[in-house]
């Protein structure tokens, strides 16, 4: 006799799998930008992305906790980032997916109260070693954030500043051209390069920052929910434009839509927060793995609660 937990447990995960085969189908011009994937029974299979495997590491992130003051907002978090894979990072809000995702290239650094304590190694490296210069980080490892925040400049001048800053010694003409194009966007403004990147949508102003972020050269590219602004045909280029760098770059993504995530990523990392003695609320890394295996058979239950919408 089949009892009422194996029941239950059974139906979420059907509903777990239905919900992500869904959500990876989903074109984002019929997904809204919320964790709630259709419920269907006669949502075609998918095929998530291979995630290869993590033999090459970019971060090493070992025993991690971001302190504000005294409160612990992310507690030992521990995973492994892959080179040139795009990494997802989900969970209900407040849970620590910025403040993670930040540790990434030192953004915390810039907030007076919050401390990083355990490792990442970046390429071996600790991160946070004396000797390692923020500055140096952050250009290596770039970041875009939800607002899209060109600078209030000319197309032109967005993409040229940072390699003027760092001295760029060949053509900057070319580099303009070569880094639009990388980003999608060249087509759309080479000729109105000296307007400003203000009179964009918001589409292509995130697009613009995708690319001053890659036309310094970066490894990886940090994405703080890059389309949370933006309406769905943007997301699907925003999301087009990812798949295209991963090529090259490292990506880690923050998303509140796991349509995205499910769409877009290699791996999956679900975060939630839980609630000490104290009453105090802790950020914790739930599970990690290939996206496929988070999607359709998570092996921790409140992974399963969450993508199934249970909460959240
Ligand atoms: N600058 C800060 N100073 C103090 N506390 C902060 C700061 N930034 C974040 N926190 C706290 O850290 C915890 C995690 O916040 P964080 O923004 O990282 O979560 P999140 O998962 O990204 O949330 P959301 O999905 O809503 O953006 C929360 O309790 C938040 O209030």
């Amino acid at each position: 006799m089949t009892t009422e937990p194996s029941r239950r447990i059974q139906r979420l995960r059907r509903r777990a799998l239905r919900s992500a085969q869904t959500a990876a189908v989903a074109s984002p011009s019929n997904a809204p930008d919320a964790p709630d994937a259709p419920d269907s029974t006669t949502a075609p299979r998918v095929s998530f992305r291979d995630a290869p495997p993590l033999t090459t590491p970019v971060f090493e992130v070992g025993s991690l906790s971001v302190f504000y003051g005294d409160h612990e907002a992310v507690r030992d978090v521990n995973m492994t980032i892959g080179d040139r894979q795009i990494t997802a990072m989900i969970g209900p809000s407040g849970c620590g997916k910025s403040t993670m995702i930040r540790c990434f290239n030192r953004m915390n650094d810039l907030i007076p109260t919050a401390r990083v304590v355990g490792k990442i190694r970046y390429h071996g490296e600790n991160l946070y070693g004396k000797e390692v210069d923020p500055i140096e980080v952050r250009r290596r490892i770039g970041m875009v954030f939800q607002k899209p925040n060109p600078f209030p400049k000319s197309i032109y001048d967005n993409i040229a500043y940072g390699p003027r800053v760092g001295s760029f010694k060949g053509n900057l003409d070319d580099l303009v051209e070569e880094t639009l194009t990388r980003a999608a966007l060249w087509d759309e403004v080479k000729d109105k390069l000296k307007t400003s990147a203000l009179a964009l949508s918001g589409g292509q102003q995130q697009r613009l920052c995708i690319a001053r972020t890659i036309a310094v050269k970066p490894e990886v590219i940090l994405m703080d929910e890059p389309c949370s602004a933006l309406d769905p045909i943007a997301t699907a280029k925003i999301e087009d434009l990812m798949e295209h760098l991963a090529q090259e770059f490292t990506i880690v993504v923050v998303t509140h839509n796991m349509q995205q995530a499910a769409r877009v990523s290699h791996r999956t990392a679900f975060f939630t927060s839980d609630v000490d003695v104290k009453g105090e609320r802790h950020g914790r890394l739930v599970e990690y793995d290939e996206t496929e295996r988070i999607f359709s058979n998570p092996s921790d239950q409140r992974t399963e609660d969450y993508i199934s919408g249970r909460f959240g």
